[in-house]
């Protein structure tokens, strides 16, 4: 038995609506990825759950897209996606991997304990701004921190728009914060270092250690149980949580953009600098430095700003470098043929 969701349930939204030509409206059917693997995907539509092989004509695909197959369940094409996360990946050639997509909300997960790091927080913030998702951080295992009232101000500090919760994430009622995050159809992901309670909070969402949806299961016909087929789960309210183990693999790359929006207030401050190339050193008329030496502005906050932004384009020219290389290195190969081709 295949269980049913309304396309609602699967995060379907007026975005994806609107994308659709009145052919697709009537002769096609929506389906959202939520297992990739090498020659399948796997996809939920209101039809029920759906296994299809990859082409070669297919894009890349992440869990938590939406694409539209034709009644015969062949894929017709992905839909413009509202958020996505990506990370490089190395090997032999370097490229860009798909993590996820469509995602509505980042639950940055961070214990009070001795993981507590304002700076890797703040790297969070900067790749959920990449991609184009709402933040929320998450301060766990809260029963076992005497006070942990200084910690969420000092997150708050960092952006005053953000939410910020203490919890216990064992607890359910500790989670009724969150509610506002936790309508049906909203999509959910868990970003946050190891131990800190993320399978934690996907079991106390999904109401029960382990309930998993049926959906997932039975999507795999031979009854395998993948990595994949696991990264998304429908808690009872219809609430999407994904919970993909490449989110642990995120690094910085190429995101000067999410990186200035985590740190907005440093970006208009610098705008007030004497000098429009100022590096916010002792430069005469620095508005960054005035800003810390009243107290304003954390110099840690300048320090992980700068490390932040050396590291994404770090990260990114290497990208580019390789990209190069291999470039080269094919060059190199077909000269190297054609020489020898000359010569036989
Ligand atoms: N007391 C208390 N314990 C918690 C809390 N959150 C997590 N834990 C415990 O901390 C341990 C690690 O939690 P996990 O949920 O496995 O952590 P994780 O983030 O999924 O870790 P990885 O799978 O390694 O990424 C478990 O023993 C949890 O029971 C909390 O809020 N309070
Ligand atoms: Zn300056």
């Amino acid at each position: 038995m295949t269980p049913h969701f309304s396309l609602h349930q699967l995060g379907w939204k007026p975005f994806f609506q609107l994308q659709l030509s009145l052919e697709e409206l009537e002769n096609s059917i929506p389906a959202r990825v939520f297992g990739v693997e090498r020659s399948l995907i796997y996809l939920l539509s209101s039809e029920g759950s759906l296994t299809i092989p990859v082409i070669k004509s297919m894009p890349d695909l992440a869990v938590g897209d939406w694409v539209v197959v034709d009644t015969e369940h062949r894929f017709i094409r992905l839909l413009e996606r509202m958020s996505l996360f990506s990370r490089k990946a190395s090997g032999t050639q370097v490229y860009r991997q798909l993590i996820s997509a469509n995602v509505d909300t980042l639950l940055i997960v961070s214990s009070l304990n001795n993981d507590f790091n304002l700076n890797r927080i703040e790297r969070y913030l900067a790749l959920a701004h990449e991609a184009k998702v709402e933040p929320i951080v998450l301060l766990t295992k809260a029963d076992l921190c005497e006070n942990p009232e200084p910690f969420v101000e000092a997150v708050q500090a960092l952006d005053k728009m953000l939410p910020v919760f203490a919890v216990n994430a064992q607890d359910q009622a500790s989670l009724q914060a969150l509610d506002l995050w936790l309508s049906p159809g909203q999509t959910l992901a868990f970003l946050g270092s190891s131990g800190v309670g993320k399978s934690t909070l996907v079991n106390t969402l999904l109401g029960g250690a382990l309930q998993e949806t049926n959906a997932i299961r039975e999507a795999d016909s031979r009854g395998r149980h993948t990595t994949t087929s696991r990264s998304l789960h429908l808690t009872p309210s219809g609430v999407l949580l994904l919970d993909t183990p490449g989110m642990r693999e995120l690094q910085l790359a190429d995101c000067a953009q999410g990186v200035d929006e985590t740190f907005a207030d440093i970006s208009a401050l610098a705008m007030q600098c004497k000098f429009s190339d100022c590096q916010h050193e002792s430069e005469p008329g620095c508005a960054v430095q005035a800003a810390i030496q009243s107290g304003k502005l954390d110099q840690r906050r300048l320090l992980n700003y700068r490390k932040l932004m050396k590291e994404q384009a770090f990260n990114a020219g290497t990208l580019a470098e390789k990209r190069a290389e291999d470039k080269r290195f094919s060059k190199m190969v077909k000269s190297a043929k054609n020489i020898k081709q000359r010569k036989t």
